[in-house]
């Protein structure tokens, strides 16, 4: 088997896939090296299974609120098994064949950089290889949950989301740790597949803190509404479980302790660097790796490393890490055939507007570009509106109680949308005609021609432009 290629992949999740693919359209060869599954945590333990619990339980919300149906309880049973179905009961044979069919070799193993353009493979069933890169080694390792240092926390044995996307029943009693994404869609998941006790410990003073506060409201009250409790102010300090799988407790720092059947542990998540032999290539291994606007390692020795996806921190969404994966396969290609490695598609500009992002909780919250809050620390010349898209005649035709807002955050001098935020029932759809104006730059007077169809959500597009003054 040559061990020679063009181009090295370490991690074979959406991102590290994606480059595999784009370098071999680019007429160089490929091998993806992986130590879990093929396909990544994407698949398995993150956006599938946790869009597959989710969905059943919003549609339920929707149907609720449409007036003549009646809707009966959730069958988790079933929901359980759509979501095996969905991880493809953790077979990768699929992703496998997609790789190479693309074709380039796939490598199962542990990779780790040995010295520059060079990958050492810990095999699974023991023994190792060694890897070289005649053009490239690419970083798509992906990242890890966080577990925070609170003591008696890590003892406790607490889930993380790959427990709690793969969770085979539901405990009764939920605690969540974190208010971020993963929290608050889990929490909703796991609530309305009958979590009856469901308890979101929020260290900071909202749910979704990186949002515009209206969409944190928003969830709030969805939360409140359906039973769900948001206590905020909430810093754990010790955890206490005296029997593994048993109730667990965790203490405050003020108000009474919270005990469960289970704790999720939702904190955020670190590149996952561990072992990857950074430091063989000059690099550290204690954060993420600083890539440039072509996905190239900063002051890697050699200059032939790059990282796409989690791994460089920029932005930990699937649908990033495979942007960025197109741009460095592209670049990488072109540099390879000795082509022009500047033209616009070879630079991740997508990333310097704000990603889109679409949490998927009821309401869904969808925004693109920057909050408000944001773009006056950035120094833009900020003039923000808002419309109820309750008040939506599309929107109101959805459903009874239908509850939601809109927020576009403009650039006064430019006239340009710097950011765009949704929440609402099945607001994600409206989402990508914001990036499109966002990215695209599109200045206000023209977007007052694009003429939202009635009755449509998408009507709140007329409605923030009139609030706007036009
Ligand atoms: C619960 C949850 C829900 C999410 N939902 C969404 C969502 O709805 N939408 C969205 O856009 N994002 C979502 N995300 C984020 C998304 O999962 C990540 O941004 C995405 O998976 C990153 O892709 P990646 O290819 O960089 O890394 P990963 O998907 O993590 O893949 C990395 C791969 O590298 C492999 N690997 C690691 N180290 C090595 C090594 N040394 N050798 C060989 N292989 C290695 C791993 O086994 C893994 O297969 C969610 C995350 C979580 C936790
Ligand atoms: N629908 C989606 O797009 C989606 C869904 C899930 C995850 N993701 C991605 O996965 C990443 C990880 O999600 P996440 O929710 O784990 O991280 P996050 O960064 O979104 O939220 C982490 C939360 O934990 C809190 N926190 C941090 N340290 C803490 C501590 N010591 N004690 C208590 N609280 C603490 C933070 O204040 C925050 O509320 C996110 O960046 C997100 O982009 C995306």
């Amino acid at each position: 088997m040559a061990d020679e290629f063009d181009v090295i992949v370490i991690g074979a999740g959406p991102a590290g896939e994606n480059v595999a693919d784009r370098v071999v359209r680019g007429g160089l060869s490929a091998a993806v090296v992986e130590a879990e599954l093929a396909g990544g945590e994407c698949s398995y333990w993150a956006c599938v299974p946790s869009k597959a619990l989710l969905r059943p339980v919003e549609l339920a919300a929707e149907a609720r609120r449409a007036p003549g149906l009646t809707v009966g309880p959730v069958d988790t049973a079933a929901v359980l098994a759509r979501r095996d179905e969905a991880v493809s009961r953790f077979d990768d044979g699929g992703q496998v064949r997609w790789i190479e069919g693309v074709p380039a070799e796939f490598v199962r193993g542990r990779g780790r950089l040995d010295g520059p353009g060079r990958v050492a493979v810990d095999l699974p069933g023991g023994g190792s290889r060694t890897l070289t890169a005649r053009h490239a080694v690419v970083l798509a390792t992906g990242s890890r949950a966080v577990v925070p240092p609170v003591p008696g926390l890590a003892e406790a044995r607490p889930w993380g989301s790959r427990e709690a996307t793969a969770a085979k029943a539901v405990p009764a009693r939920l605690a969540v740790l974190g208010g971020g994404v993963v929290a608050c869609e889990m929490a909703q998941a796991l609530h309305g597949l009958g979590a009856r006790e469901t308890t979101v410990l929020v260290r900071g003073d909202r749910l979704l803190g990186r949002m515009e506060p209206f969409a944190s409201a928003l969830v709030a009250d969805s939360f409140a509404a359906s039973g769900i409790g948001v206590r905020t102010g909430a810093e754990a300090v010790r955890v206490e479980r005296p029997e593994p799988g048993g109730p667990v407790t965790v203490h405050l720092a003020s108000g009474p302790p919270v005990e469960a059947d289970e704790l999720l542990v939702a904190t955020g998540r670190r590149a996952a660097t561990d072992g990857l032999g950074l430091e063989t290539v000059g690099l550290p291994g204690d954060r993420p790796v600083e890539v440039d606007d072509s996905m190239r390692a900063v002051g890697a020795d050699g200059g032939r490393l790059y990282a796409v996806g989690d791994v460089n921190g920029r932005a930990l969404l699937t649908h990033m890490g495979k942007y960025q994966a197109r741009v460095c396969g592209d670049v990488i290609a072109a540099r390879a055939k000795g082509e022009p490695d500047d033209l616009p598609a070879l630079r991740d500009a997508a990333g310097g507007y704000g990603a889109p992002q679409v949490v998927f909780t009821d309401p869904q919250v969808c925004s693109v570009g920057r909050t408000e809050a944001r773009a006056r620390a950035e120094g833009f010349p900020v003039r923000a509106v808002e419309y109820d898209l309750g008040a939506v005649t599309g929107a109101y035709l959805l459903g009874d109680g239908y509850r939601g807002r809109a927020k576009a955050v403009v650039d006064a001098e430019r006239r340009v949308l710097l950011g765009v935020t949704f929440a609402g029932p099945g607001a994600a759809e409206l989402l990508h005609a914001a990036t499109i104006a966002v990215t695209a730059e599109v200045p206000l007077d023209r977007l007052w021609h694009a003429v939202p169809s009635f009755p449509t959500v998408s009507e709140v597009w007329l409605r923030l432009l009139e609030a706007y003054g036009l």
